[in-house]
């Protein structure tokens, strides 16, 4: 059967299971019915992209009060190297974003609140669908006044494109939070990664929201949500609409200890992994190159990659075909 990404309606009965389905097979889907305000979502398009039209010296000085790795950036991902067609704002909750233009900035703010609502939604079913009674545990923990919630805005234009056409947009990764909520405009571009390691290409679909399951909650369920591998392949296409996506980011406070929930182990069950305190992870995140298998140090050195399929998706995935 042809490989696709899994649709999911969040308003349908059974949501929560093929939720459940989905980020164990995939580790991503389509959200339809997902209520998000049409008119903040364009009201943050057409901000962004006016502030991506701004001269790069003004880019860089309206959002210098942020401090790194937060703010304005183009082409440099990350502090490692790491380079790809796109320039970017990347916000946290808890910043006043007092130099950006204040039009953008309360864009930000609406967006934010938006998608923490429709994500709280999404995290509730993925704990529905693996039958925990706290259906509340992750939506607790990415909704704290502490937590670790991140806003991105990715712009991959045409001129900032690196070789040919196909070359990288945003090199491929995992997101290391729990999950992230994908929206982006109708330019495609983005990949995810399959089991077998083939890329497969998400059509984009401005109406929808796409879902990734990210490194947290690969440990906190044990490995039975899968945290997707994904990337951005640059399009050709001068003077064509270039591509928008922002991205939610949902992670937990730094105190946060991230370990398999004993909730959701049976006494027979082999625990994959080994515990830690986001805010450490995140550091030690911070200092590595995107493509890197970040999880790697928590597996439990007893395990063999093949005993566990789900879990260890991530560490298979170092050489990755595109289907043809
Ligand atoms: C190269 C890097 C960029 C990143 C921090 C890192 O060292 C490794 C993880 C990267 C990532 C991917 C998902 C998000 O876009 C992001 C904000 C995150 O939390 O982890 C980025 C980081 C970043 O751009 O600083
Ligand atoms: O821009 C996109 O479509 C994906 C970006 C992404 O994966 C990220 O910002 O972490
Ligand atoms: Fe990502």
């Amino acid at each position: 059967m042809e490989a696709s990404i899994p649709v999911i309606d969040l308003l349908s009965p059974g949501s929560a299971g093929a939720i459940a389905d989905a980020c164990g097979s995939h580790g991503f889907f389509k959200a339809v019915n997902h209520g998000m305000d049409v008119g903040i979502v364009e009201t943050l398009e057409a901000e962004a992209r006016s502030f991506f039209a701004l001269p790069e010296g003004d880019k860089l000085s309206s959002s210098a009060d942020l401090s790194k790795p937060l703010g304005y950036g183009c082409r440099s991902i990350g502090t490692n190297g790491d380079v790809g067609s796109v320039e970017y704002l990347l916000v946290s909750t808890v910043n006043s974003n007092s130099t950006m233009p204040i039009a953008l900035c309360n864009a930000l703010d609406e967006y934010m609140r938006i998608v923490q609502e429709v994500a709280g939604r999404v995290l509730v079913l993925m704990a529905e669908g693996l039958g925990m009674k706290d259906t509340d545990v992750f939506r607790g923990m990415v909704q704290r006044n502490d937590s670790d919630e991140l806003l991105r805005v990715n712009h991959y234009p045409h001129s900032l494109r690196l070789e040919a056409p196909g070359s990288t947009g945003f090199g491929e990764h995992t997101d290391p939070q729990l999950m992230s909520l994908l929206r982006s405009n109708s330019v495609s571009g983005l990949q995810i990664a399959l089991l077998d390691g083939t890329w497969l290409p998400v059509a984009p679909d401005a109406e929808s929201i796409f879902i990734n399951v990210g490194d947290v909650m690969q440990v906190l369920t044990n490995g039975r949500y899968r945290s997707v591998r994904h990337r951005v392949v640059a399009q050709a296409g001068e003077g064509v609409l270039s591509r928008l996506s922002m991205v939610y980011f949902g992670g937990p406070a730094p105190t946060e200890w991230i370990v398999p929930m004993p909730n959701l182990l049976q006494p027979q069950d082999t625990i994959f992994y080994k515990g830690f305190w986001w805010g450490d992870y995140k550091t030690a995140a911070g200092r590595t190159k995107l493509a890197a298998c970040r999880l790697e140090p928590f597996l439990l050195h007893q395990l063999a990659a093949r005993e566990t399929p789900q879990s260890a998706t991530v560490l298979l995935l170092n050489t990755t075909t595109t289907p043809e």
